[in-house]
This record gives C-alpha cells, structure tokens and sequence, in this order.
C-alpha cells in the first residue's frame, strides 16, 4: 500500500517543521442508488485528490456508458486486485452532503434489512441529489426568464430547457458538447433553474391558498380603532373589515374564500380594502408554515397524572437512552411531548417527531404549530422535491428546528439532534413494505439515536408486545399513565352479538337496530358517530349463488371489490379495475350474490337510514388526493359532518371532541386471520379506535359487533386491559417461539410460474435446513399465493435472539439465493428477505 503525502499551506522548507501533512488518497468506494451486491471502486484523478471529501457526489461511469452520481464512502490507498478501476469523472459537491454518521446510519441499515446501501441511498436522497442517464429536467417556470447571474454553460442548457421545458442528459450532453455535463445540472438544480422529474412517483403539490392579513400596523390596537372610528365612506367595506376582524379572532387565520363566504362581501369589495394597504391578499402553502413567527408558546398546565408522567419520562431518559410512554387513548401524551420537545429546543437541539402515516400529519401539525411556530416543518415522500430539498437544507443548517414526518424524515440531514418522538410506535405502517430497505421506522430510529447520542420516546395506548416487552424487562424506561386527561372516563363498551339480529338475506349483519338507535339517538343530542369497518369499496366479493363462483382477479388471487361509486369491479392488492359482472363467469347464471361489505355499503344504507344527517367517509379511494384527507377531517372538526365512516384511517391518534358514539362493525373481521400477531392487531385497532369516543366528556360508548362476545380479546377491549391482553400474548410468543423471544426473517419468493416458485423454495429451504431446521416454518404458499401475475411461497426463520446466529443466517441466505440463481431454472426467481416482517 503506498500512501502519497502532500503538501498543504505556503510553509517555506525554511521555515522547519511547519508542514501540514494530509493523506491523498487515490481510490473511492462509492454507493451508486442500485442493488449492487457491493459497493464498487473508482480511482481519484489527481486533479480532484486534494477537493474530494467523504460524503461528497461523484459523477461516475458504470458499465459501458451509464453515469451516475453516487456518494463517495471512503477515501483508501488499496488499489482492487481484481480490476483496474475507472476513473471518477467529476465532483459535484463542494462540501458533502451527506454526514459520516449518515453514512453509517445506510451502512446499518443495509446490513440490518438486508439489502444493499444502493438502495439505502436510493430511499434516502430527494431525487434532486441523484443523477443518472435517465434523468430528465424540468424548467422550473417560477424561475422566470432572467439568466443574467448564470455562466455561459449554465446560460446555454437554461435557454434550452426554458424553451423546450423539459431535457435528457444526452440532450444536455449536446447542447454543452460534452461528455460529461453533471456539474452544469447540478450547479442550475442548485440554482432552481430546473428540477429532476421523478418518473412514475406521484408528487404531492401542495395546496396553495389566498390568506388575508392585516397590515401590522394595525395590529395596535389604538391605530385601528383610530381606523373604524374615522371610516367616512364605504359602509360595504367596513363590514367586510369588521367580519375579518371576528374570524382573525375566533379562527387564527383567515382564509380568502371563508372570508367572502362568511361575510357575503365581493372581490371587488376586498379590493377595495387591498387598496388601501388595510388588508392584505397573501398565497401560501398550507403546509409549509414557513411563514409562522419562530417562537415557542407554551401556554397549558399539566394535570397531577401528566405531570407525574412527565417527571417519569424525564427521569426514564436519564436514565435509559428510549422510555415508553403507554397513557391510554386521550390521556394527553401530546402535551407531554410539547413540554419535552420544548426543553430540546430550547437546549439548541433539534427535534424529529415520527408519526406512522402522512395521513396521520395534518392534525397533529395544527396542534405543533401553535407552540411552536415556524421552527416546525414536515418532511414526507409525497411533498415536491423542492419542498423536500428546502427542508433538507435548513435541516442541515439548523434553522429547522423541528420535523413532523414518516419514517423517510430519518435520513435528514439533522445538525444536532437530541430528540426522537415515536409516536404510535405499535403501527404497522412504520414498516417499510417494497422496496428494500425494508426497515421498521421506529427500530431504525431507536438505532440512529444512539449514533447520535440523542434519546427516543416511544408513545402509544396500545404498545407494540416488542416495546412493553423491552420496557419490562428494564431495557427501556417505562411509563404508564393511565387515567385520561380532564376526569373524563374511558368509554363504556358494548357488545352486540349478531347471532340475535335478525337477518333478511343470511348475509352478514352490518349495522344492526341496536347500533342503528344508537347513531340516531347520538346525531339527534348534537353530537357526532364513528363507524370502524376495514374494508373498502362496496362489496368485497360476488358469488354465484348457484354455481360457487367468485368474480376474481385475473393477475392476482384474490376476489374483486364491488366498487358503487365508480360501477367498476376493483382488485385491492395490483389495482387492476374490471366492467362489474352481471352474470357468473362459470356457470353464467345472473343470481350473483354481494357478500359482505365495505364503507361505500355503510354509507349508501346510512343515507337512507338517517335521511337528515350529513355523513362522510374516510378511506383510501376518498383520499387520494391528499388535502381531501385534511378537508375531511376538517369538516368532522367543525362538525359539518355528523357520521364518519371509515377504515383505519379513522382510527389513528386523531382528537374529535365531539364524538359519543363509535361503532366496530365487523369484529369478526378483525380476529380471523392466521398470523400470529392478529390478537395484538385486533386489540390495538379496536382499543384506538374506541378511543375516539368521548374524549370531552364521560358520555363515551363504543358498540362492537360480533357473533362472538366472549372472545379473549373482545374481552380485553371490554375491559380496555391491555395488560391482560399483553400478559396472555406474550405467554403464547414465549410458549411458540415467536417474536419478541425470537428474530424472524421472512423470505419470500417470486416467479412467473408456480412449480419454478414451489420448487425454488423448496430446494431454498433443504439448504438452509441443516443449520436452521429447527427454526424454518415452510416453505409454504401464503393466504394470497399470485399478485401481478407473480406466484407466490414464504419461508419463515425464527431465529434465537443472538447476534451471532443472525448474522451467520443472513450470510447463508445471501449464499444460497446466490446458489440458486446459478442454476438457470433459477434465475429469475425473486428471492426477497424481509427482517423482522410484519
Ligand atoms: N394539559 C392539558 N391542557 C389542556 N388540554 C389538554 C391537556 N392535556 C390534554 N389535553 C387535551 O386532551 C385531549 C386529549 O389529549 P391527546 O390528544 O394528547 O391524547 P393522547 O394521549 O394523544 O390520545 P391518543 O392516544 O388517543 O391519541 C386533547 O384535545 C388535548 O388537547
Ligand atoms: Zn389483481
């Protein structure tokens, strides 16, 4: 190994020993976003020696005539043995944007899930900070027409792409005459000339809205008065004023359209105001608070249980790196947490607040944003890449304060964190699916964390059986608060058992007379009924009553969902849409049975139901577009809405102060599935979305439905005893060896054709059999064995809790999966590792 030295500074030789050694290293391993099986070598020319820095993109080649920007990882002196490395191409970045700790933060992962840090890189940079030859560019229009501050390279691709909008890289490689032209596309993204289009991702534009203001002035209050006492002509206007001024007081902000609505004014009578340098007419982002003051109020009291377990939490992270807090549905964990995240913040140190979905955000954030300001900001994977790389960037500089997001909001840039809030950490959505990294957001934040010396708090009503398990044996801090906020008690529990409800056609019961008097007697009192059914669409399968048939899904085996709202036959797990069938498929008899039902049934029958009420539905297909979300929980909020159906969306951490009543229409539907956590599943989802019912006051009632009252877990719920729940759970994960007293790494495999699945799988699993024979369950298929056309088998590892035998395995199965796409049957056989699946 040779290591050259170089000379730094303008020392003279004379001067003796004053010279600044610095290794030049000649070599870089970089990541490239790809599922490389490792990260690959490229030699440093000596012009770039001395400027390039870890953490810094490179511009690359890989393969014949691919570029990519990739991250360099390490700077060394060991030239690879087995090939002669090209040579970097070009930097472009001047000071690294991505932090060792990152680095190492993407090392783990890879490691932990599995997967190569390629792919970590791929999930963590905003698509602005990763060029390859298929990026194209987009003309920012925002940007106008004024070049005068760009360089003649800049200049000439800008012109071109304000003409032409949008540009290839080879197209730029033309225009520029040259090879390589990523400096020039970084420097003018840099500049916000241009963005990177992300094919296939929908991008969330945020909502842009006219807000009015008062010019500041008259923010004093003897000015304005001074102002309306003196008003002469108008009288149009003044009104328009002084409806401004009630809603500014009563609502914090106001809303151009509310404003008009609201006060019956005219555009031109607002103008008229605008003229005047009175009011003002500002657009702004809904989201992205920028423009909020950057101070922190805090402005409640605890009660004597939140302050106690305030106290604990505190006391728990002093002593432990991650505590629990487990306060039962409505007991205030939020305002604990303000109390904590205020206490960083006001230590210099940055905070992230991890919810599990980005539905989750836009009540929460209102609720922040009161305390505090503009320090906070949201970072999730369907803001516009501008949003996210401005984000980025005052997280890295530490102007952001705060983060609200998703589990993506961990691979921020963070200055000096001190502080992870994991909030519902029992959710499932805080494992990442497809594609790889597979990581459970909560576990890789309690990992970065201590790469960062910060602390982790954990919240939920419903713990995770992993956290309360850690928690009790004294690996986390615990505390519990159980009693909720404002001597409300926890909802009474009902449970209607469908096997006494009459039925007309043998179907299922869906809203029996009991409920049904319930939601009438609850709308008729003013007050607002939440009504749980996970299912979505209208019906979720058509059978042939004479035959047996069940419409299904050409490319994947499952049955289709009647959708009413869009006539159309939908399949939920590839999203393939149908003509609705009128006759059987087989036996072509038109008696098609609807079996079952989704949240579109429950809303049509309660319209006829309840003929005054006003009903919404929250599910996925009534919020796609991502305000409608907030819109309607909006409308709820303010009580435009007297019934809210829904799936779980409506179960999640949200705080409506009006709803008596909650109704579990299909608990049934919730126990039976043959996986080993659908107890603790069920228990969490009915237990949260009990506590949506009376969070106000004591009026609280919950109405479960099933044919089976009794059951262990409708008992626990009965009850809302989640220790009961958790001491009877964890006894049957100790008894079966499942998690949190084993590890388990799912595999799944996927192919076109089923034998060459069921044979892979098998041939996969006899290998590993020797080692690990005692801790396989299958290869088997699953419920669902095709999805898109793909057959499907799993094979799951339960393995002991000890690092070593982990490790070995995953070594293993990388082995054998290589092993296995030798041989040419094989070879496009998917095998995909899944850690700590859920
Ligand atoms: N100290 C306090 N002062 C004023 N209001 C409070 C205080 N603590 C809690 N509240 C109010 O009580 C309600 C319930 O609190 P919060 O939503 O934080 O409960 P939670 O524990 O997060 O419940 P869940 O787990 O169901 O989401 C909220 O409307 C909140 O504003
Ligand atoms: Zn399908």
């Amino acid at each position: 190994m040779q290591v050259q030295i170089a000379l730094q500074g303008n020392c003279s030789p004379l001067a003796g020993l004053c010279y600044i050694y610095s290794p030049v290293y000649m070599f870089a391993e970089i990541i490239i976003p790809l599922a490389l099986p490792k990260n690959y070598t490229w030699e440093v020319p000596a012009a770039f020696a001395e400027k390039l820095q870890v953490g810094c993109r490179v511009e690359v080649n890989l393969g014949k005539n691919k570029k990519y920007a990739g991250v360099v990882k390490r700077l060394h002196n060991e030239a690879p043995s087995a090939f002669d490395p090209k040579e970097i191409l070009s930097i472009l970045d001047e000071a690294p944007v991505v932090q060792p700790w990152q680095l190492q933060f993407w090392s783990w992962l890879a490691d932990y899930y599995m997967c190569s840090e390629g792919e970590v890189m791929a999930a963590a940079l905003p698509a602005h900070f990763k060029l390859s030859s298929e990026t194209v560019i987009i003309f920012n229009e925002e940007y106008g027409d004024d070049f005068s501050n760009l360089d003649n390279e800049e200049y000439l691709v800008a012109e071109a792409l304000h003409i032409k909008h949008e540009l290839n890289i080879t197209e730029v490689q033309q225009i520029l005459d040259a090879s390589h032209v990523y400096p020039v596309v970084n420097k003018l993204i840099g500049k916000k000339v241009c963005f990177v289009w992300e094919a296939l991702k929908q991008t969330y534009t945020p909502k842009k809205e006219s807000f009015v203001v008062l010019n500041p002035e008259y923010s004093n209050e003897a000015k304005l008065s001074d102002l309306l006492n003196n008003w002469s002509r108008a009288p149009k206007q003044m009104e328009l004023l002084l409806s401004y001024l009630h809603l500014m007081r009563t609502e914090g902000e106001v809303i151009k359209a509310s404003l008009l609505k609201k006060s019956g004014a005219t555009d031109v009578q607002l103008k008229g105001l605008v003229e005047k340098d009175i009011l003002r007419v500002e657009k702004r982002h809904i989201d992205r608070l920028h423009y909020l003051p950057k101070d922190v109020t805090i402005d409640f009291q605890f009660s004597a249980a939140q302050q106690e377990a305030y106290e604990g939490v505190k006391k728990g992270l002093e002593q432990k790196n991650v505590c629990l807090l487990h306060g039962v549905t409505s007991s205030g964990k939020t305002h604990i947490y303000i109390k904590l995240m205020e206490e960083y913040i006001r230590l210099g140190k940055q905070v992230l607040y991890m919810l599990p979905e980005i539905a989750l955000t836009s009540q929460i954030i209102r609720r922040l944003q009161k305390h505090f300001g503009g320090y906070i900001g949201i970072y999730h994977s369907k803001f516009s890449q501008n949003e996210r790389v401005e984000i980025w960037n005052k997280v890295k500089s530490g102007e952001m304060k705060i983060v609200l997001g998703a589990r993506s909001s961990l691979f921020l840039p963070f200055q000096n964190l001190g502080f992870i809030l994991c909030d519902e950490e029992h959710d499932s959505s805080y494992k990442q699916q497809d594609p790889a990294p597979r990581y459970n957001g909560r576990d890789a934040a309690i990992y970065m964390a201590s790469l960062l010396q910060a602390k982790v708090l954990l919240g939920s009503a419903t713990p995770s059986l992993e956290s309360y398990h850690n928690a009790k044996a004294d690996k986390y801090g615990l505390v519990e608060l159980m009693e909720r906020y404002g001597e409300v008690h926890m909802p009474a529990i009902e449970m209607v058992d469908t096997r006494m409800v009459a039925r007309q056609d043998g179907g299922k019961v869906m809203i029996s007379p009991q409920l049904l008097e319930g939601i009438k007697e609850t709308v008729a009192r003013g007050k607002q009924a939440i009504l749980f059914q996970n299912r979505r669409g209208y019906t979720p399968y058509q059978v042939c009553a004479t035959c047996g048939w069940i419409a299904q899904c050409k490319h994947c085996d499952v049955s289709l969902t009647f959708h009413k709202y869009s006539n159309k036959l939908k399949c939920h797990y590839c999203g393939n849409i149908y003509p609705p069938a009128h006759t059987c498929g087989a036996c072509g008899s038109d008696k098609l049975l609807q079996k079952n039902f989704g949240t579109e049934k429950i809303e049509e029958v309660l319209d006829k139901e309840l003929a005054d009420a006003r009903i919404g539905r929250m599910d996925l297909d009534t919020v796609r577009n991502k305000n409608a979300h907030d819109v309607l929980i909006q409308q709820f909020e303010q009580k435009k809405l007297d019934v809210l159906v829904g799936t779980q969306m409506v179960v999640k951490g949200l705080d409506f102060e009006n709803v008596d009543l909650v109704g579990i229409l299909d608990a049934d539907g919730l126990l039976h599935f043959a996986e080993f956590r659908v107890n603790e599943r069920a228990f969490q989802l009915m237990e949260q979305v009990s506590g949506r019912a009376g969070r106000r006051d004591s009026n609280g009632r919950v109405m479960i439905q099933t044919s089976n009252p009794t059951h262990p877990v409708l008992q626990f719920v009965a009850h809302h005893d989640y220790t009961g729940m958790y001491a009877e759970e964890i006894e049957k994960r100790r008894m079966f060896g499942y998690p949190p007293y084993t590890r388990i790494i799912k595999v799944t495999f996927r192919h076109k054709e089923r034998d060459v699945v069921t044979e892979a799988a098998h041939r996969f699993a006899e290998a590993l059999h020797f080692s690990y024979g005692s801790y396989m369950v299958g290869p088997a298929e699953p419920v669902i064995n095709r999805v898109r056309n793909m057959y499907l088998m799993e094979l799951l590892l339960k393995l002991p809790r000890d690092g070593h035998t982990i490790n070995r395995c995953k070594e293993d199965i990388q082995k054998h999966t290589a092993v296995l796409h030798a041989e040419k049957r094989f070879r496009n056989v998917l095998v995909i590792p899944d850690v700590d699946a859920i």
